[in-house]
């Protein structure tokens, strides 16, 4: 046995091999060391060797452990009946197990993608290939630059990551924005030719023309299908076809801005996603969650999206009756993908069955209503299945199948009789005694059973003369001599035998309908992903009726126009929100916000983005009106950062943030800068902020909001007829100032930062001398002066002269 499990481990030595030996998973040499250490289990060992095992029925919990401690895990199972096997005992690995390609409910963490990413590069473009095998997802898309590429792992959170060995040196980069276990794959794996025997393969298809991938994306995808050949060995035929995400048709977000803007992580504090997820099942709120990193930018989409969710928050009754509905579903679109890969549990089919019994009332739901009829078409009834499914399954099967609790009693006569001899069989045997204590006339005859000799007819010695013909002597005792006859034999052998032939054609049952259902999968997927969209639609406009959000309207020229809007977290958590209008257009495309610190400055200028997000992936925004474009990028540099593992500083980070935004930002972005310039001295820091926004400004032409404490910076207003200034009103009153958080057009008198540092509740003491510090140094800066003379006419003639030299590609960043 030694040998054989020594030959195993020889084929899988990146994993830890369990090793099943009866009732236990065993793990030998440093295997069992590390096991041990990991699962905090008793090291033990055979014949010398260490060894350390745990219990087949307890195996998920432990193999999650493991993997998510980075390790891969290759499951070695007997694979025949110990009791018919001649000598050793046949096994086989059956299964890999890694943080990317696991799709058992107990394994997986919550409700989020558990996405395996493969990555692929020529010449300096990288395809990526993100594919989650418990939902039958694969999406495809490429990046032009290591830092976007990095944005998309932050983005997406992979659990695995399989680079081509080529480019391993990116293992450290990507190890700094992500925690994902990263395996190298070594190059032949991508090789063209290779990927694209699997890519066809894998999906029966003659050409991959229609697919639109190029060419580095098909190794990237042929690499994907081989590296689950050798993990999942079972077909993965639920996984879908490949949708190719084509990054002009959604809005493009960095890692920082999703960071910055809280789309997604609360860390208390509240994020888009958990204020806008009324979802209620599972597949909704993945959904949620791709849409939001995904926001659209075709209107035509966006409209479709914002038609359902108009039509469902106008009717209070269908939304709440459609919100029930959706409840009783379940998590359709892992269970359909555990179908189709041979992994199903009766559990599944009975959740299957329940969300199916749902449909036609959705669907009724829908049709009646025009302007969700066409949603509601889209819903298949799947009646053949669902009759099926009634049909075959128990009302409650129980998680195991082979114990016949699964199958529905008349859905297999074999199966009836054989629970119904196990079930009966005390009575079968009263009956049998009764009928033979007839026949013979002896009163005292029994019917028993023991271990040794099984079932027998006893009768007393006296009595014994009077055997029948058919009553074959067994055993003499004392007082008593025993009988076999036939008709106990044959009852003795379908008992015996009943329990493993329920165990058989119980699993051979449940097998025939999985597959029968599997047939399916791909339609049912689909219905996955109907039900899903309109779980996140209904979602929407639940929070647009509970807070009160409007339908935002678009416009193709860049101007925004939004009453009285609010920041969809913040009001969620303050008493009173002030609305404000947010403006861009001919009288202005750029404002440099001033206002004092605590203003409000922060929460405007993220509102301006999130608003544009929210509009963007279909969702009614906080608003009285939004007339608002489509933006192709949102960018945001806000706040102090620093990495220090990475070896940025807070100014470095900060000007990376920047420069990126110059490179990269459009005439159809959306910019969005908080002190930029303030992790330098004040000189430099006014210098670089003047600066950038000019080229903002001028090179870039996008739609740019500023919020800054360098009131010098206002003075660009008076150079550039399209930069305006903004501020954050706020009343002086006896008792201090208070925050009226209004955005008016103009200009701050003050920081009023001695202010806020009393309410922090820093001592009189330093704030009386800070006050005497401020009086001394305002009257003697000469900065003021400086920053006034930029804006004279003989400077103003030699910018513009230099104007015409401005060229975007003359930026470099630092991280291309
Ligand atoms: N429009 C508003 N209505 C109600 N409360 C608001 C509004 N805007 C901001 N606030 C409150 O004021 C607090 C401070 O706002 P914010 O952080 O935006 O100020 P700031 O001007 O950026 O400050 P600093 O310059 O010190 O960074 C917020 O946490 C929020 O509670």
């Amino acid at each position: 046995m030694m040998k054989q499990y020594l030959e195993v481990k020889n084929n899988y030595k990146d994993c830890i091999v369990l090793f099943r030996l009866g009732d236990f998973y065993e793990t030998f040499f440093d295997d069992a060391r590390l096991v041990a250490d990991e699962l905090q289990i008793v090291l033990t060992s055979r014949n010398g060797n260490p060894m350390a095992g745990v219990p087949y029925h307890a195996i998920d919990s432990y193999v999650r452990k493991l993997i998510s401690a980075g390790h891969k895990v290759a499951i070695c199972e007997q694979t025949e009946d110990p009791a018919q096997a001649k000598g050793l005992v046949r096994r086989e690995v059956t299964r890999v197990m890694t943080p990317g390609t696991i799709m058992e409910d107990e394994l997986l963490a919550g409700q989020a993608n558990n996405y395996i990413l493969t990555v692929s590069e020529k010449k300096g473009t990288f395809a990526v290939v993100l594919s989650d095998i418990s939902t039958g997802e694969v999406v495809v898309t490429s990046c032009e630059s290591l830092p976007e590429l990095l944005d998309i792992i932050s983005s997406f959170e992979p659990a695995q990551i399989l680079l081509r060995e080529s480019l391993k040196t990116l293992k450290k980069d990507i190890m700094t924005v992500s925690g994902a276990f990263i395996e190298i794959f070594e190059d032949w794996n991508f090789a063209l030719s290779s990927s694209l025997r699997y890519v066809k393969e894998f999906y029966s298809l003659a050409s991959t023309d229609h697919l639109e991938l190029d060419s580095s994306q098909l190794e990237a995808l042929g690499a994907l299908f081989k590296y689950l050949q050798t993990t999942n060995f079972k077909p993965m035929k639920h996984l879908s076809l490949p949708r190719v995400i084509k990054r002009s048709e959604t809005m493009q977000l960095d890692a920082s801005t999703i960071e910055n803007l809280n789309l997604l992580s609360s860390q208390g504090k509240g994020s888009l996603i958990a204020i806008m997820d009324e979802s209620v099942t599972g597949m909704g709120k993945r959904k949620l969650k791709q849409w939001l990193l995904t926001p659209l930018t075709d209107v035509h989409k966006i409209e479709r999206r914002l038609d359902t969710v108009q039509s469902l928050s106008e009717d209070r009754l269908l939304l709440e009756e459609l919100r029930e509905y959706l409840g009783g579903i379940f998590d359709l679109e892992r269970i359909v993908s555990r179908l189709a890969s041979d992994r199903a549990s009766p559990r599944d089919l009975q959740s299957l069955r329940n969300s199916l019994r749902i449909l036609p009332y959705i669907k009724q739901l829908l049709v009646s209503n025009p302007s969700l009829r066409e949603r509601g078409e889209r819903i298949v009834l799947f009646s053949k299945e669902l009759e099926l499914l009634e049909k075959a399954l128990q009302d409650e099967p129980s998680a195991f199948v082979g114990e016949g609790k699964v199958i529905r009693k008349g859905f297999s006569h074999e199966l009836d009789e054989l629970r119904d001899l196990l079930e009966n069989s005390v009575e079968k045997l009263k009956e049998l005694e009764r009928r033979e204590k007839e026949a013979t006339g002896i009163s005292t005859l029994k019917v028993k059973y023991n271990k040794v000799f099984g079932y027998f007819i006893e009768l007393p010695k006296a009595q014994a003369s009077k055997a029948p013909e058919n009553y074959t002597r067994k055993q003499t005792l004392v007082n008593c001599e025993r009988y076999i006859t036939p008709e106990l034999k044959a009852f003795e052998d379908r008992v015996l035998s009943a329990g493993e032939r329920i165990d058989s054609l119980e699993r051979s049952l449940f097998e025939n309908i999985c597959r029968e259902v599997g047939n399916s999968a791909k339609d049912l997927q689909e219905l996955s992903t109907v039900l899903s969209e309109l779980d996140v639609l209904q979602s929407f406009a639940s929070i647009a009726r509970k807070y009160g959000y409007v339908r935002p309207e678009f416009t193709s020229d860049g101007a925004t126009r939004v009453e009285a809007s609010r920041h969809p977290i913040v009001e969620r958590f303050v008493g009173e929100f002030t609305p404000n209008d947010i403006t861009f257009g001919e009288e202005g495309r750029f404002f440099i916000l001033t206002g004092p610190n605590m203003s409000g400055k922060s929460t405007y200028i993220r509102q301006i983005a999130l608003i544009s997000i929210m509009a963007q992936i279909g969702s009614f925004v906080p608003a009285s009106r939004a007339v608002l474009p489509v933006y192709d990028r949102i960018f945001t540099r806000i706040g102090a950062r620093d990495d220090l593992a990475g070896g940025k500083s807070t100014f470095l980070v900060e000007m990376m943030e920047t420069a990126t935004i110059l490179s990269r930002a459009t005439e159809d972005s959306l910019v969005i800068l908080d002190e930029v310039g303030r992790g330098t001295s004040t000189f430099d820091g006014i210098s670089i902020a003047w600066s950038v926004s000019e080229y903002i400004y001028e090179a870039i032409g996008c739609n740019t909001v500023f919020a800054t404490h360098f009131t010098e910076l206002t003075e660009l207003s008076q150079m550039y007829s399209g930069i305006r200034n903004k501020t954050v009103k706020i009343m002086e009153t006896e008792k201090g100032i208070v925050f009226l958080h209004r955005v008016i057009e103009g200009v701050a008198s003050k920081s009023h930062g001695i202010d806020v540092a009393k309410l922090a509740g820093i001592p009189s003491v330093v704030l009386e001398r800070a006050e005497e510090i401020l009086r001394v140094i305002s009257k003697q800066s000469a900065l003021d002066k400086a920053v006034r003379v930029l804006t004279t006419d003989d400077l103003v003639e030699i910018r513009r002269a230099k104007k015409g030299k401005m060229n975007r590609n003359q930026i470099t960043l630092f991280d291309t």
